[in-house]
């Protein structure tokens, strides 16, 4: 070989040459080799663009992150680009983040985080309050998405301990999140459909005890509250409410149906007795007549004494029989009247115990919001829920206005309809978590949690002026119901009955101070 060769053309015939001498064929391949030995240069590879577009089409397009990942691999390619392959393979956190078990199926994802690159960020640590922020925010939901997941338990937690370190490393925090985020979305989905599924559960129940119920107006009424009350949105409160009212209907149902089915048996039994001693004595009763008559006839046929004798002692044995037979109906006549007393203290027994049951009711049958011990038990627990959480709760006392003359003019049943539309528009107009109930005739109590005096008077007011707006219909007649209610604080530290007696106070007041107003005690 002799200068060593410079242009392109030199070099290629220098390569020809090295080919002969070393016998080898002109293939395109060794032609190349042989051209790069004369240059001195390394000897490219070259883009393997077959392979990159089959991994390309074989790439998964289940997400938008795939998506798009996928294009931009696709570009690199028709680019012939390995930088930007290497930029996407390295930095897309769809390729450095993918689960290493099962492909991602297809479910919404939040925005792809950007590259960590492009967002500055590196290696970055999240502020420390800021990481414990997220934390809570995770450590909080857990109980509620977790509850029936437990790998994503572990990933939240796993997180959240992770975000309580005393630094973060940004793309190990990234990777996390996207992880637990997209667990999440499954777990999310669950719930709302096992909620969703519970309730149409819960209606179809409610509808079939409405089906099976007796015909009696107040279960009829319970059971329609119970759908409806079965509807979302729901909260604890609703729930309580439903099972309190449930327990009202199951208590009622089965007193409808021992009631029944005792006063069925007590008067079957009692029937088929009477007909079978009415029966007795009518065949008893005609056989003696005959025989007494038949003696008759042979004592008037007798001509002698001798004659008479035996007819004599034939009525005698008769009369004596007929006795016996006497003595045993009225003692069946005794035994069926003890049964009948027997009967009678069974029925007694039975209504004490139905009172007793009746004690369990917590609702009030008129209206259908809580009766007095169904209010007992709600300010109980509010009382300890406002503790519990360090909130503020009010009661307030409203006491229907000249309600004697509305049953004077209209009626003893306008009135009753009366408090019925007062307590309805109540349950309409109260926010989700007050509670009503009737106290008495036509007193009621609204609780208010989390609420303060004053705040209870703007809800009390509020429920004033849809009074106002929904009048009462009787018949044509269009009647304003108004009300005098006293409001005040539940303190912890005293009985319910001192705070009510100082709500019955500020009542008062508002009645002496001209009614259809609020005033506060
Ligand atoms: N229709 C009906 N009336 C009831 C019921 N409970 C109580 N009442 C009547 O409500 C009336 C209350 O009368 P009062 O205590 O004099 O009060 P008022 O007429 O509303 O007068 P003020 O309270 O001073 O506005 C009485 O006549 C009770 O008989 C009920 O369940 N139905």
């Amino acid at each position: 070989m002799g200068s060593p060769a410079s242009t392109p053309q030199e070099i290629a015939r220098e390569a020809v040459k090295l080919l002969t001498a070393r016998r080898l064929p002109p293939t395109p391949d060794n032609f190349q080799a042989a051209y790069h030995e004369v240059a001195g240069t390394r000897p490219l590879q070259p883009f393997p663009l077959a392979q990159l577009r089959q991994i390309a089409q074989a790439l998964p397009e289940r997400t938008p992150a795939q998506v798009r990942f996928k294009a931009l691999f696709n570009k690199a390619v028709s680019r012939h680009s390995w930088d930007d392959l290497e930029k996407l393979l390295t930095q897309n956190p769809l390729a450095s983040a993918a689960p290493a078990a099962a492909p991602e199926p297809a479910v919404p994802r939040a925005p792809s985080v950007p590259p960590a690159s492009a967002a500055g960020s590196e290696g970055a640590l999240l502020p420390p309050d800021l990481a414990e922020q997220t934390a809570r925010l995770i450590d909080v939901g857990l109980p509620l998405v977790a509850a029936d997941d437990a790998r994503l338990r572990e990933m939240g937690e796993e997180l959240v301990r992770y975000l309580r370190l005393e630094q973060q490393h940004a793309p190990t925090l990234r990777r996390m999140l996207a992880d637990y985020a997209y667990r999440l979305s499954f777990g999310v989905e669950e719930q709302l459909g096992v909620r969703q599924g519970l309730l149409g559960l819960l209606k179809q129940v409610f509808e079939h005890i409405d089906a099976i119920s007796p015909d009696n107006p107040w279960l009829r009424q319970q059971m329609q509250a119970l759908v409806q009350a079965a509807q979302p949105p729901l909260s604890q409160r609703r729930l309580e409410d439903l099972q309190s009212r449930l327990k009202d209907v199951i208590v009622k149902q089965a007193e409808a149906r021992e009631q029944t089915v005792r006063a069925q048996a007590l008067m079957r039994e009692t029937l088929a007795t009477f007909l079978e001693r009415l029966a007795q004595t009518a065949t008893s009763t005609g056989q003696y007549q005959a025989k007494f008559e038949a003696c008759a006839q042979a004592l008037e046929r007798a001509d002698s004494l001798a004659d008479m004798a035996p007819v004599v002692q034939d009525a005698i044995q008769t009369a004596r029989a007929f006795a016996v037979d006497t003595q045993r109906v009225a003692e069946e006549l005794t035994e069926l009247r003890d049964r009948a007393d027997r009967a009678e203290a069974e029925v007694q027994r039975l209504r004490a115990e139905l009172d007793q049951m009746a004690e369990l009711v917590t609702h009030d049958l008129l209206t259908g919001v809580l009766n007095r011990k169904g209010l007992a038990s709600a300010i109980d627990r509010e009382t300890r829920r406002a503790e519990r959480t360090c909130t503020r709760v009010c009661i307030a006392l409203l006491d229907v206005d000249d309600f004697k003359r509305l049953n004077d003019t209209l009626g003893h049943l306008a009135g009753d309809a009366a408090l019925k539309h007062l307590a309805d528009v109540a349950r309409r107009s109260l926010r989700p978590q007050d509670t009503i109930g009737r106290y008495g005739g036509e007193e009621f109590i609204i609780v208010l949690p989390d609420t303060t005096p004053e705040e209870a008077a703007g809800v009390v007011q509020r429920l004033q002026r849809d009074l106002s707006a929904h009048l009462f219909l009787q018949g044509e007649q269009k009647v304003l119901i108004t009300f005098s209610a006293g409001i005040t604080e539940l303190r912890h530290d005293e009985s319910v009955e001192a705070a009510i007696a100082r709500a019955d106070a500020a009542m008062y007041r508002a009645k002496r101070a001209g009614k259809n107003r609020v005033m506060t005690g």
